[in-house]
């Protein structure tokens, strides 16, 4: 039985203080969920939250990290930090980050060994564009991510990673993927994974959906077979619409 997670991320949302108001508001409000609850602030959110979060059920995110322990990388952060601090989770290869960043697959894939090494669990966002989706190619695109993202990355490792499918025309958009075609790409997803680390780890892998989930759709999405859960962006920065999804 795979734990369902739903994470949100707060992506370049909330100051620190106002970091603090939300996780406030939040931790009463998601205490009886019966799914492990994620948050992903900002970098300079993750100390005050990770101190307020402190005996709750709430795990600490981050949204990005570089894949040294240390170096002359300015503007980055490393595993190492991320990990002294407390976090436990950490999203690679979103499609913001590969898009306006031009990160690339081999890239995620340095950051992705670099986050299990130092024991952070990385989200790994893989996804498709509309035209993309429009001109058929949506499951060789994901083959594709999810070979390179996960090459030479040993089998047992991979059991520990969590997959979010996040169709880039889903993301902020308001148009959520049908619960039934997110499922479809999930599966195509769990299939790879059994094809790349074997039956066991495809079965036990948590794969979740994002894209413009809100608290109307996530019942629906959690019925189906193959979704473990959701990566939830705008939905994420309301304690009430957060707390009705995280306890759908
Ligand atoms: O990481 C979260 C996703 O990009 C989804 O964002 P969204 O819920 O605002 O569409």
């Amino acid at each position: 039985m795979r734990k369902a997670i739903i994470a949100g991320n707060w992506k370049m949302h909330n100051t620190p203080k106002e970091s603090v108001k939300l996780i406030m508001e939040l931790k009463d409000k998601v205490k009886d969920a019966n799914c492990e609850v994620v948050v992903c602030p900002t970098f300079t959110s993750l100390a005050q939250v990770l101190t307020l979060v402190e005996n709750t059920n709430i795990k600490v995110g981050a949204q990005n990290m570089h894949y040294e322990e240390s170096g002359a990388y300015t503007g980055e952060i490393s595993p190492v930090m991320l990990k002294e601090l407390g976090v436990k989770y950490v999203i690679l290869g979103h499609s913001e980050r590969r898009q306006y960043f031009h990160e690339g697959d081999d890239l995620i894939n340095k950051k992705i060994k670099s986050a299990l090494t130092h024991e952070l669990i990385p989200i790994l966002c893989v996804g498709e564009t509309l035209e993309e989706r429009e001109s058929g190619v949506t499951f060789e695109k994901i083959k594709t991510q999810l070979e390179e993202d996960l090459h030479g990355i040993e089998a047992g490792k991979i059991a520990d990673i969590v997959i979010a499918y996040e169709p880039i025309w889903a993301i902020g958009t308001g148009k959520t993927a049908t619960a039934s075609d997110a499922n479809e790409v999930i599966k195509y997803i769990r299939e790879q994974i059994k094809k790349i680390a074997g039956e066991e780890i495809g079965d036990k892998i948590r794969i979740l959906y994002g894209g413009s989930v809100k608290a109307s759709t996530i019942k629906e999405q959690m019925a189906q077979s193959d979704i473990d859960g959701a990566l939830v962006g705008g939905a994420s920065l309301k304690a009430d619409e957060f707390s009705a999804i995280v306890n759908f």
